[in-house]
């Protein structure tokens, strides 16, 4: 459970006042790892109250919330951030910043089947068309180099299976080599966490996306390659399954076509994908933060990612 900020009603009315809200009733919510955040009923509705941690670049909030407004804004079903009475989106709550996001409906889920993920690729395809016209960028700061010396500065790679280490940076090497041929794949805005828990649906239908703490510029296809590894093996994460990484492409390219050199370079995306995910898994895991409440995810998950797309054949046959 993440709930590292803990308010009472006096508190979060105060709070709310500035961004003309009236609270009928309110609840902390146990999922989610980063931040603090709680359920708001209000006579206008409901929302999201959110205290952001020590993780969150507090510089980095005018991005997240400009991405989060434009995509709405251009039909991204996804919450929208309301400015306060002093027409900032964060304000202050226990000398942390905070803001106010509205609620969306639906559920994630847990058993994916071929018609999530058909919706999901579509979803995904819109979203980058819809967004292809933001001008705000932010570097991303799990870029590979910063992946690489995240990796290197991890001395307790080994302990978590033996000679991990020298696997990994053989492939850091690797995916670096191939991916240096590839400096022009388009770019753009890419929400660079799209995994289960981050996607809402109602029935097979997408009903919206959260969780922008992530979001930078980068290559779209990028993007596309975070979410095959996030959604398309089974058994825990462990096991390929090739035929639901063809459905989330097809479908994403009813949308967005991807151009051959995104193609070509997919493999290498796959795979630098796996490594920023193994990257801050294992961080997480072998220098784990004094305040940590939520257990680690298992960086052997990306592991057998990474070993699995090194022996995958075209996903594009
Ligand atoms: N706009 C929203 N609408 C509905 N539920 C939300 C919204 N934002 C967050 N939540 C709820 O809060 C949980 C944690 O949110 P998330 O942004 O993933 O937190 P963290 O960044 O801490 O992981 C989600 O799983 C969801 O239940
Ligand atoms: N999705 C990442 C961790 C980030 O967690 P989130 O709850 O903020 O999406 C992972 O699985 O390693």
């Amino acid at each position: 459970m993440a709930l590292y900020v803990k308010l009472n009603k006096d508190e979060i009315e105060a709070f709310i006042a500035d961004y003309n809200l009236k609270l009928i009733d309110f609840k902390g919510i146990i999922e989610g790892v980063q931040n603090t955040n709680y359920f708001l009923l209000t006579t206008s509705g409901k929302y999201i109250l959110t205290v952001c941690e020590e993780e969150i670049n507090p510089t980095d909030l005018p991005f997240f919330n400009s991405a989060m407004l434009y995509a709405a804004l251009h039909g991204v079903p996804c919450p929208v951030p309301l400015k306060n009475k002093y027409g900032a989106f964060t304000g202050r709550l226990k000398n942390k910043p905070a803001g106010i996001v509205t609620f969306l409906e639906g559920k994630s889920v847990t058993d994916i089947t071929f018609s999530h993920l058909e919706n999901l690729g579509r979803f995904l395809g819109k979203l980058h068309i819809q967004t292809k016209d933001f001008k705000e960028e932010r570097a991303n700061p799990l870029c590979l180099d910063n992946v690489t010396e995240l990796i290197r500065k991890n001395k307790k790679i080994d302990n978590i299976s033996p000679n991990l280490s020298a696997e990994i940076n053989k492939e850091l090497n690797l995916v670096s080599e191939e991916l240096k041929s590839f400096y022009n794949l388009p770019k753009g805005f890419v929400h660079a966490d799209i995994f289960p828990d981050n996607m809402f649906f109602e029935g097979n239908n997408v009903s919206g996306i959260i969780d922008f703490y992530f979001c930078c510029s980068d290559y779209l296809a990028y993007d596309l390659a975070v979410t095959a590894n996030a959604w398309c093996f089974d058994n825990k994460g462990f096991d390929y399954n090739e035929k639901k990484i063809k459905i989330l492409l097809d479908s994403y390219q009813k949308i967005r076509p991807l151009e051959q050199a995104e193609k070509y370079a997919f493999n290498a995306l796959l795979r630098r994908a796996a490594l920023r995910f193994f990257a801050t898994r294992a961080w997480d895991m072998k220098y784990p933060k004094p305040n940590a409440v939520v257990g680690v995810k298992d960086p052997m998950e990306y592991v057998a990612k990474l070993r699995a797309f090194k022996s995958a054949g075209d996903l594009f046959k």
